[in-house]
């Protein structure tokens, strides 16, 4: 449905937020995982038309979207990372307000689409209040429906999940595995939970280059049999990476990357998205977990 031609974007500081992306995006959710600053926003943004790349293609539908942004436009629904909502209008006005910019003229379809979306989002009993008083999660989910008028084929989600309660956040998931039965959701973020909980496929994101990308579980079956666990020790054990340390029943713990077993009080642990996203995470930029 989508593909990306070797995208690149340098900002006028300098910065080059985007180095030679190529991607091929069918149905489903493609998760866009990466830190602070790795360039899932200038990703995002440029894929929904808002700022053009220096060079690289985006084709939709085998279409050039520099020569026919309208035709992409019209097809996708866009939930930026920050967003503002008018205050004093009720979430239902400002629904119908945000149709009619999307072109939805003709009333009774344009009211049914909202009824649709407010249900879907299961805000339909919050119609009438103001979404400037809404929770972090009602306003997340209210997001998600204007980004759902017009009835996108591709849905740009921008870290929708950011701040909300655990309640939240897994209804958000539930809604979002949802909408991805029948549509291409891009959904960045920088909470490996997310992705583990919904993307079929990951891409891994680093310092503006796309390092993997794939069955979000293939990107860490490598590991299987050399994630191990066991006592915080100093020194760590040779030929070993750190991929975590924390309190197991009150026992400082480590996760180690190691091709066989590091020590004797050490047993092996099913790998997951974490240790494959840390380990890259390690060899790109140096951080250690
Ligand atoms: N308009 C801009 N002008 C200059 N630099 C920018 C601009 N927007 C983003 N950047 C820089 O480009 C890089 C990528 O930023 P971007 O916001 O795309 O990353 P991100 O992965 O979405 O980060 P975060 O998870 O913190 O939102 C960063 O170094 C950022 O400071």
């Amino acid at each position: 449905m989508l593909q990306l031609h070797n995208i690149n974007k340098t900002y006028r500081d300098g910065t080059r937020a985007l180095k030679d992306i190529s991607l091929q995006l069918g149905t489903g959710m493609l998760g866009l995982l990466g830190p602070n600053g790795a360039g899932k926003s200038s990703l995002m943004r440029t894929i929904a038309t808002i700022q053009a790349p220096d060079s690289g293609r985006i084709l939709f539908e085998g279409r050039d979207m520099a020569q026919e942004p309208y035709r992409l436009r019209s097809r996708l629904g866009y939930l930026p990372q920050h967003f503002g909502v008018y205050p004093h209008i009720s979430c239902y006005a400002l629904l119908e307000h945000l149709a009619i910019l999307k072109g939805l003229q003709d009333k009774p379809q344009r009211r049914r689409q909202i009824d649709q979306v407010l249900a879907l989002t299961n805000l339909t009993g919050q119609a009438t209040r103001q979404p400037s008083h809404f929770s972090g999660g009602q306003l997340q989910r209210f997001g998600v429906a204007q980004a759902l008028l017009g009835n996108p084929q591709i849905l740009i989600l921008d870290e929708p999940t950011a701040g909300l309660d655990p309640v939240e956040r897994l209804r958000l998931h539930q809604l979002l595995h949802d909408i991805a039965q029948t549509r291409l959701v891009l959904l960045s973020t920088h909470i490996v939970e997310d992705i583990e909980h919904l993307a079929g496929h990951t891409a891994l994101l680093i310092d503006g280059a796309i390092v993997a990308c794939g069955h979000t579980r293939a990107l860490f079956s490598y590991l299987d049999g050399k994630i191990w666990q066991g006592p915080a020790k100093h020194p760590l054990p040779g030929n070993t990476q750190l991929l975590g340390q924390r309190l197991h029943y009150g026992k400082p713990m480590v996760r180690l990357f190691s091709q066989q077993c590091p020590a004797a009080e050490f047993e092996p642990v099913p790998p997951s998205l974490q240790d494959s996203y840390f380990l890259a995470l390690q060899k790109h930029t140096g951080v250690i977990a």
